[in-house]
């Protein structure tokens, strides 16, 4: 398994899951301050940050892997290892999943393996992969970037998300196992639950595909409803959850990165 130092795989920590805090910076401009945003998410309790790449879509070309977009990233994952770095989760979220890119999935598979050669060749020599790349598991070319991102020493964190439902317990947990068979090296699910008995499916196949996978599993249920997931989601085994900065939620339900640490303080 690839060390994968901002997701908990340890039992002892994994009542209090890592706190992943989404940048999510629409312009140029904004990207280019990730290295203070980054300082101040440290500061604020985040373990490792998420750089939602997909939200520079209305702005920049994502397709062209030379362009301002690719150079940006690069420039701000130096300025955010100055700040101790802060790992970082690269993510192209797919208009299918909520995000703001709507690529096909020639696309796709462009942009992130685009993203993948680039990450790999960020961290300094000799220094451990402190970035990790997310890869949807529905996009048709998922395996063969699980694959690539394998190669190059590239964690992945395979993820699926549900806006509108949270699927059968079965479903959840073929895309878990779907996840692993590609070689994650973390599994990521994120649903909408429709009632109560929705986030309390979701939390029990996370618990029970924490017993069989040998990578970390993070599962979200989103919305008002499945918030008690981000707090105590580590109570059944979730190794993460994502929290705010101040900023807008990139998902229904987040809360601030603050808060959560708060309870945790008072509870853990
Ligand atoms: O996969 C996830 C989880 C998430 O959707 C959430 O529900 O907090 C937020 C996204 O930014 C991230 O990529």
């Amino acid at each position: 398994m690839l060390s994968l130092p901002f997701i908990a795989s340890t039992p002892q920590n994994i009542k209090r899951p890592k706190v992943i805090v989404p940048f999510a910076p629409r312009t140029l401009d904004e990207a280019r301050a990730a290295g203070e945003w980054a300082a101040r998410a440290r500061k604020a309790g985040a373990d490792a940050m998420e750089w939602r790449v997909d939200a520079l879509a209305d702005s920049v070309d994502l397709l062209d892997a030379d362009g301002p977009a690719a150079q940006a990233l690069e420039e701000a994952q130096l300025a955010i290892q100055d700040q101790r770095e802060l790992p970082v989760l690269i993510t192209v979220r797919t208009a299918a999943e909520g995000g703001q890119a709507d690529l096909d999935d020639a696309a796709y598979a462009k942009v992130v393996s685009g993203l993948i050669r680039r990450t790999q060749l960020t961290p300094p020599l000799g220094t451990q992969p402190r970035i990790a790349v997310d890869v949807e598991v529905d996009r048709e070319p998922a395996a063969q970037l699980c694959k690539q991102a394998g190669e190059l020493g590239v964690p992945v964190v395979a993820s699926h998300h549900d806006f509108d439902r949270t699927p059968d317990t079965r479903i959840l947990l073929a895309k878990i196992r779907d996840m692993l068979l590609m070689g994650a090296d973390a599994a990521k699910i994120a649903v909408m639950p429709k009632e109560p008995s929705d986030v309390s499916r979701l939390l029990e196949a996370c618990a029970s595909a924490v017993e069989v996978a040998e990578v970390p599993v993070i599962a979200i249920s989103m919305g008002p409803l499945g918030r008690s997931t981000r707090v105590f989601g580590g109570d059944f085994g979730s190794a993460a959850t994502f929290a705010t900065l101040g900023d807008e939620p990139t998902a229904p339900g987040q809360i601030p990165v603050e808060k959560l640490r708060s309870v945790w303080t008072e509870l853990y």
